[in-house]
C-alpha cells in the first residue's frame, strides 16, 4: 500500500454553472475552491443510469450513491428491479404476494398498503401501488387499504394533492361491489413512520398508531386533511404535513385486524426499516408500545438488510451487490475507518457496503458515529461537521487506517428543508470542515479526495415552463465534484471519459496502490 486515502463524502453537493438558487456557488468556500483550482478535477454523473436508476430522468439519491462509490460498479436498483418484476408479472408468481393475497382472501380482511406516494423513484413509485392495487382486484381481493405517506421532498415540496388526486381516479376506476378500496390514513414523512438508523423511534411509533390502529385526527378524505392542515399551517412543506387518519362516522377505515396483510411499497431500506422491525418484531420489541398487535401477514417490496433478513417476507429481490470495496480492503489487510453523523451513519456504512448492516471483518473496519440532533436542520446547519471532523482528524492522526471515509450531510438536509439561507451555512460548514481535514491530510501523509453523493444544495430554486420559479426541496440531477489532493504529488485524471461515482473505488484502489477486482468500472487515474 502506498499511502492512506481519505475521501470525504459532501452529501448533496453538486457542480453547476447555473446560479439559479445555487447555494453551492453562493456559498463562500475558500477551501473548495483552492482545491478545485490546483489539484486535479473533474466532475463525475451520480445520478441516472450512471447509477442503476432506469432512466437519466431519475436524481441521484444516497442510497444509489453510496453503493456505487462502495462498489465500483453499476446494479440495477430497486428502482429498476421493481419495474422489471412488474412488467413481468414474476412480483405476482412470487410466493409471497401469493401468500399474502391468498390470506386475506380466506379472512375475508384488507390488503394494506403503506408507502410513500409519489413518483420521486428514490423510495417508492406510485406506479407500483397502482399496478398491485389493479391486480389484487384481479385476483379477487375484496378490500383493499392505502396508507399514504407525503412526500414533498423527493418531488416538489407541495405536490401531495397531484399524487393524491391520481390514486382517487385509480380508485374511482377500480371501486365497485366486489372491491372495496380507499384511502385509510396517512402523513408527512418526516413527521410521521418514515424516520432512519433509529434517529427518533417517536416518528414509528406516531405512524403505527395512525396506519395500524387508526388513532389519529380524523377527516373524511385525505384531500379534506391536505387542505384544512394547509389551511391552518400556512407555508407548510408536504413532509411536514402531520397524521391524519380517514374515517366514516366516527369509525377508522383502515384499522388492521386479524387475518388482514400488508405491504410495504417503499423499495429502499433506510427509511423502511423500523416499520418493518415493529411488524416483524416479537413481543420483546421495545422501541415503543406497539399496543395490541393484529396478527397479520406483513411484507416489504424488497428485503431492506440482507444481513438481518428485515423484513422476514419480501415481494422483489435487492440487488446482490458483490465485491465491494470493503471487502477488498479486507482481503488487503488493510484498516478502514468509517464517520458520519446517525442522519447518514448508515450511508457511509450499510449502503457503502452494499446494504449490509453488518461488517465484513471486525478486526479491520471501525464504524463510528455521531448522535444527530432531533430537530429540524434548518436550524441548526452546521449539524455535527465539527464533532465529524474532530474523529476524522483523530482517525488521520492514529496511523492506523489505511482508509478514511466519512459523509458530512449538511448540504443535502439542510437542502431538503428548501431553506436557502441556512443552506448557504450548511456549504460553508463543509468547506470549514474540509479546512481541517485538508490540513492533517497534509501533515501527516495523507491522500485527500472529494466528492459528493448527489446535488442537491446547488439547485435549491427551480422555474417551471411557465418561468415561475420555486423553492427546489429534491436533489439536482447535476453531476459531482471530484478532486484528488496529494500535498507531494499530483495524480492527473482523464478529463474526457464521462466518469461516474462506480469509477471512485477503482481510483481509489489505485492511489492505493492495489489491484482492482476485474469486474470494476475503470479507474480514472491517467
Ligand atoms: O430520504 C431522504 O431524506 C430523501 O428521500 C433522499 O435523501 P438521501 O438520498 O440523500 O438520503
Ligand atoms: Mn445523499
Ligand atoms: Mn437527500
Amino acid at each position: 500500500m502506498k499511502k492512506p486515502v481519505v475521501l470525504v463524502v459532501m452529501d448533496g453537493v453538486g457542480e453547476s454553472s447555473d446560479a439559479l438558487g445555487n447555494m453551492v456557488m453562493q456559498a463562500t468556500t475558500p477551501t473548495l475552491d483552492k482545491l478545485k483550482a490546483n489539484d486535479p478535477f473533474r466532475i463525475i454523473k451520480a445520478h441516472g443510469t450512471a447509477v442503476g436508476l432506469p432512466s437519466d430522468d431519475d436524481m441521484g439519491n444516497s442510497e444509489v450513491g453510496h453503493n456505487a462509490l462502495g462498489c465500483g460498479q453499476i446494479y440495477s436498483q430497486g428502482a429498476k428491479l421493481v419495474n422489471e418484476s412488474i412488467e413481468s408479472g414474476n412480483i405476482y408468481a412470487s410466493e409471497t404476494w401469493k401468500t399474502l393475497v391468498a390470506g386475506v382472501k380466506a379472512s375475508g380482511g384488507a390488503l394494506h398498503f403503506i408507502g410513500l406516494l409519489s413518483d420521486g423513484n428514490v423510495h417508492s413509485n406510485i406506479g407500483h401501488l397502482l399496478a398491485m392495487l389493479k391486480e389484487a382486484k384481479a385476483e379477487g381481493v375484496s378490500k383493499a387499504r392505502v396508507h399514504i405517506l407525503l412526500d414533498g421532498r423527493d418531488v416538489p415540496a407541495t405536490s401531495a394533492l397531484e399524487y393524491v388526486d391520481q390514486l382517487e381516479n385509480t380508485i374511482a376506476e377500480l371501486k365497485d361491489a366486489s372491491y372495496d378500496v380507499r384511502i385509510a390514513s396517512g402523513g408527512g414523512r418526516m413527521q410521521i413512520t418514515m424516520d432512519r438508523y433509529q434517529a427518533n423511534w417517536s416518528m414509528v411509533e406516531k405512524g403505527w398508531n395512525i396506519h395500524v390502529h387508526g388513532e389519529g385526527r380524523a377527516f373524511a378524505s385525505a384531500k379534506e386533511a391536505i387542505e384544512t392542515f394547509r389551511a391552518e399551517q400556512p407555508g407548510v412543506i408536504d413532509q411536514d404535513l402531520p397524521g391524519f387518519v380517514i374515517a366514516e362516522n366516527g369509525t377508522p377505515v383502515g384499522a388492521m385486524k386479524d387475518g388482514d396483510s400488508v405491504i410495504l411499497f417503499n423499495f429502499r431500506g433506510d427509511r423502511a426499516l423500523e416499520l418493518s422491525m415493529a411488524f416483524d418484531g416479537d413481543a420483546s420489541f421495545d422501541k415503543f408500545d406497539r399496543g395490541a398487535v393484529p396478527n397479520v401477514l406483513y411484507a416489504g417490496m424488497l428485503e431492506y438488510d440482507g444481513d438481518l433478513h428485515i423484513p422476514h417476507k419480501y415481494l422483489v429481490n435487492p440487488p446482490q451487490i458483490r465485491n465491494t470495496l470493503t471487502e477488498l480492503l479486507v482481503e488487503n489487510g488493510i484498516n478502514e475507518y468509517a464517520c458520519s453523523e446517525t442522519q447518514k451513519y448508515g450511508h457511509v456504512t450499510y449502503f457503502w457496503n452494499g446494504n449490509r448492516s453488518e461488517k465484513f471483518s471486525e478486526e479491520l473496519e471501525t464504524w463510528q458515529e455521531v448522535p444527530s440532533d432531533v430537530r429540524s436542520f434548518d436550524e441548526c446547519p452546521w449539524m455535527k461537521g465539527t464533532e465529524i471532523t474532530d474523529l476524522v482528524i483523530e482517525a488521520i492522526e492514529s496511523g492506523k487506517y489505511g482508509f478514511i471515509r466519512c459523509n458530512f450531510p449538511n448540504g443535502d438536509m439542510v437542502g431538503h428543508t428548501g431553506n436557502l439561507e441556512a443552506t448557504e451555512i450548511a456549504v460553508e460548514t463543509v468547506d470549514l470542515c474540509l479546512t481541517r481535514i485538508l490540513k492533517a491530510c497534509d501533515e501527516h501523509g495523507c491522500i485527500l479526495v472529494v466528492t459528493a453523493d448527489h446535488g442537491n444544495s446547488d439547485q435549491m430554486l427551480e422555474k417551471n415552463k411557465k418561468g415561475v420559479v420555486s423553492v427546489r426541496t429534491a436533489h439536482s440531477l447535476r453531476p459531482v465534484p471530484f478532486i484528488i489532493h496529494d500535498a507531494d504529488e499530483r495524480h492527473e485524471m482523464d478529463t474526457e471519459s464521462p466518469f461516474g461515482l462506480a469509477n471512485v473505488a477503482p481510483t481509489v484502489v489505485e492511489l492505493l496502490g492495489l489491484k482492482p477486482y476485474d469486474c470494476w468500472e475503470k479507474s480514472m487515474l491517467k
